[in-house]
């Protein structure tokens, strides 16, 4: 099954368009996990088991596990992942950008190695950098956008014959790299406006992974309004430090479920 069909059916099957962001920090462990070798597995695993009910996929963002030489077990719960739970994508979140040649061992291991479904890429470097993970034909390949943080202003927000550079990405990603019909954009919820004008660009078919509810302030009726499709879906909906660090009464799986839960509700209310 291929990225767009597992994420289609993943969002009618969960009817929910929260991703799970899995960004473990060593310095955020639950006591119980704090000082075991395969703490970063355990963490995520517990949090994986808490939240699948709520979401229509996952997305461990790589430098959490390579900063901490935790490679394996990324390798471990990717296997994890496709084995308990085969209908949520894996979006392995690794922001590469580098010429074709390098691009081709970049592909190898978010595909290849980890299995993932889709992978996040930077536009800067252009097609012929793109093009070794549209090999991967079944593959997602999702390409930077208009990010989340302010300083994706400096570059995405340059007027180029009057068109802003992150709808240029749009239009080229839409229009010409997405020869496979696996590809889609990254647009942050904290930029409601650019994401109703990158969907309205897009038109209804392209996905958009949607990071920067909970932890970074976005509004998640102002997300839902802009960059739903007209099935009411479209979106993977990313929440990360939220739902991995909840505080709540019971044990901590618990805050993590009790979030996970309230956001896909949240979201499922204004879409
Ligand atoms: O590609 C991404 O996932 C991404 C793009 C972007 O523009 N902004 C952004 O925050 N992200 C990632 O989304 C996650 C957001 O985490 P929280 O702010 O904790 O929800 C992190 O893993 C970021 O690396």
């Amino acid at each position: 099954m291929s990225f767009i069909q597992k994420l289609n059916a993943a969002w009618a099957s969960s009817d929910s368009l929260l991703m799970v962001g899995l960004d473990p920090d060593l310095t955020r462990m639950p006591d119980e996990l704090k000082g075991k070798p395969d703490a970063i597995f355990q963490f995520c695993k517990q949090v994986i088991d808490a939240t699948a009910p709520f979401v229509c996929g996952f997305k461990p963002q790589i430098a959490y596990f390579a900063a901490a030489g935790a490679e394996g077990q990324l390798e471990d719960l990717c296997a994890y992942l496709r084995e308990q739970y085969p209908h949520l994508p894996i979006v392995l979140d690794a922001k590469r950008g580098d010429i074709g040649a390098t691009a081709t061992q970049y592909a190898q291991e978010v595909f290849g190695r980890y299995g993932a479904d889709a992978v996040t890429v930077s536009p800067y470097l252009g097609a012929d950098s793109v093009e070794p993970y549209l090999e991967w034909e079944d593959r997602g390949v999702i390409v930077l956008c208009r990010t989340s943080n302010p300083g994706g202003s400096d570059l995405q927000f340059l007027m180029t014959d009057g068109v802003p550079l992150y709808l240029r990405v749009a239009d080229l990603v839409a229009n010409k790299w997405n020869k496979t019909g696996q590809c889609g954009l990254v647009v942050g919820a904290t930029f409601p406006n650019e994401l109703a004008a990158v969907r309205q660009a897009v038109g209804d078919s392209l996905p958009l992974l949607v990071p920067g509810i909970g932890a970074q302030g976005g509004d998640i009726a102002a997300t839902c309004a802009a960059g739903c499709n007209a099935q009411k879906t479209g979106m993977m909906i990313n929440s990360s430090r939220a739902i991995l660090y909840a505080q709540g009464a019971g044990h901590w799986t618990e805050a993590a479920a009790s979030v996970a839960k309230q956001t896909r509700d949240d979201i499922n209310a204004h879409r």
